[in-house]
């Protein structure tokens, strides 16, 4: 049996995002509160313009909230300079955005060698490993410009769990995948989670709900329901 405790999980406390752009301002997130152990993998959803790339950005330290507090193992990673952040991120949290997250001039092999090397003295697992988990053996020497939308999710996933993160994000990692891959993805967060790692997707997929040991509803900012 796991021991679980409070300091291990992924926390977020009454988190507000305001955007003001002239005179119009958006309340992306408007207190949102949210719990990930280790071991779980949840789900967001939600309509477009609900705030789940925001939060997720928030969740990462790419984003700073307007309110409330984000903490990883225990550490608040909100309200820091941005270079503590990143220190926090790269140690601690791997993340796939939408914008994916590979340099272009690099192989993808290249790119997952870089993750190693972002932190020294963390267990990292080889980049033939994590190409064969996301299936894309035989893809290592490819540019990212070579790869198709679905494909260069799967080698920002891998690039994600490089350095084998206590926090997995990830902002719609099987969107453009056909079901058999989507399966493939879905079984490696779920192995990710069972080595310790929290997980959370952000998803409009049927099947990664499915998976999910919980999901998190967010609209217009607030969180809606959680089941499971
Ligand atoms: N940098 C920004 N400046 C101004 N408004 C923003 C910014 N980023 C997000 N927003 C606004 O915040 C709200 C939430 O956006 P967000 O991208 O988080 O939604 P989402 O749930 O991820 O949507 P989708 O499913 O379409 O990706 C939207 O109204 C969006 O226009």
């Amino acid at each position: 049996m796991t021991t679980r405790s409070y300091d291990d999980a992924l926390t977020a406390r009454e988190l507000y995002r305001f955007f003001r752009a002239g005179e119009e301002e958006t309340l992306a997130l408007r207190g949102v509160s949210l719990r990930v152990e280790r071991g779980e993998t949840v789900a967001v959803v939600g309509p477009s313009g609900a705030g789940k790339s925001t939060l997720l950005s928030c969740l990462a330290g790419l984003d700073e909230p307007s309110g409330g507090e984000v903490r990883v193992g225990g550490v608040r990673i909100s309200h820091r300079p941005e270079t503590e952040r990143a220190r926090l991120r790269a140690r601690h949290i791997g993340v796939l955005l939408q914008t994916r997250n590979l340099l272009a001039h690099l192989s993808v092999r290249d790119n997952i060698r870089l993750a190693h090397g972002a932190v020294r003295g963390r267990p990292h697992t080889a980049a033939e490993d994590l190409l064969d988990q996301v299936g894309l053996t035989g893809r290592a020497h490819a540019l990212p410009r070579e790869l198709s939308g679905g494909e260069l999710a799967r080698a920002g996933l891998a690039v994600a769990a490089a350095n084998s993160p206590e926090v997995l994000l990830a902002d719609e990692p099987t969107g453009e995948l056909d079901g058999g891959t989507e399966r493939l993805i879905l079984r490696m967060l779920r192995e990710r989670a069972a080595l310790g790692c929290a997980v959370l997707i952000v998803t409009h997929s049927a099947e990664a709900v499915r998976v999910a040991d919980r999901v998190i509803a967010l609209d217009d900012g607030r969180v809606r329901d959680a089941e499971g």
